[in-house]
């Protein structure tokens, strides 16, 4: 998957988040978009999984070549964020079978196959309200890389996580971001030293007025 921006901007009200970013996400490759805390990393990847319309410039999308309409973006991609719910009212099984009803499993993964990866085997049946918010974050991070989709994007992927909790993420990483276009929004670097790229928010705020 690549994503080609052009002159993108961002406001809210007359505040500009962001603007004069061009900048190509090269298949494959991994991405951390870095800056402090409201400085507007959320705001981009949102505009770059196509849930948000940029207020200025253009977005451009492929996948081996092949042009993608941005209205079938999310077809494409995975994605783990704090702003992204889990089904409170669903089991674990349930909240599993309904995510890849949408989403195809990776080659060789299965329901059980997710929740021995989660290491919930035993909580099959519980309800997602009585999960931890550790819990909540492990399940989100789980079903994003478990999935057979070209991009990967994860907001914050260690909210939440324990030190056991950022290693098992880690791990995850090594197995499953693999040939993926992976873009991670974070200030710890702990959630994006693997990342051969970095973006900084900073850099497109000079422009803004
Ligand atoms: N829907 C909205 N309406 C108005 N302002 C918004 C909206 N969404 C975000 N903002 C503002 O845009 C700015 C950037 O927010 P954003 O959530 O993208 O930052 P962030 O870098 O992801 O922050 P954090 O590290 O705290 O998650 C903030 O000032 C925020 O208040």
């Amino acid at each position: 998957m690549k994503i080609t921006l052009q002159n993108i901007g961002r406001r809210f009200n007359r505040e500009w988040i962001f603007r004069g970013i061009d900048y190509t996400f090269e298949e494959q490759n991994s991405y951390a978009i870095l800056g402090s805390n409201g400085s507007g990393k959320s705001t981009l990847l949102q505009v770059l999984n196509g849930s948000l319309n940029p207020s200025a410039g253009t977005i451009k999308y492929s996948n081996t070549g092949a042009d993608i309409e941005p209205e079938n973006v999310f077809n494409y991609l995975s994605l783990a964020a704090p702003y992204l719910e889990v089904i409170e009212d669903f089991s674990l099984t349930e909240m599993i079978d309904f995510h890849f009803k949408f989403k195809k499993y990776r080659p060789g993964m299965d329901k059980q196959a997710v929740a021995s990866i989660l290491n919930l085997q035993g909580s099959n049946n519980k309800l997602i309200r009585y999960f931890s918010s550790g819990m909540k974050q492990r399940l989100k991070l789980a079903l994003a890389f478990c999935a057979d989709t070209p991009m990967l994007m994860l907001d914050e992927p260690t909210s939440n996580l324990d030190n056991q909790g950022i290693d098992w993420y880690l791990s995850l990483i090594e197995q499953y971001s693999a040939g993926r276009l992976t873009i991670i929004c974070s200030n710890q670097e702990h959630e994006y030293s693997f990342c051969n790229h970095t973006l900084s928010i900073a850099d497109y705020k000079k422009q803004a007025v």
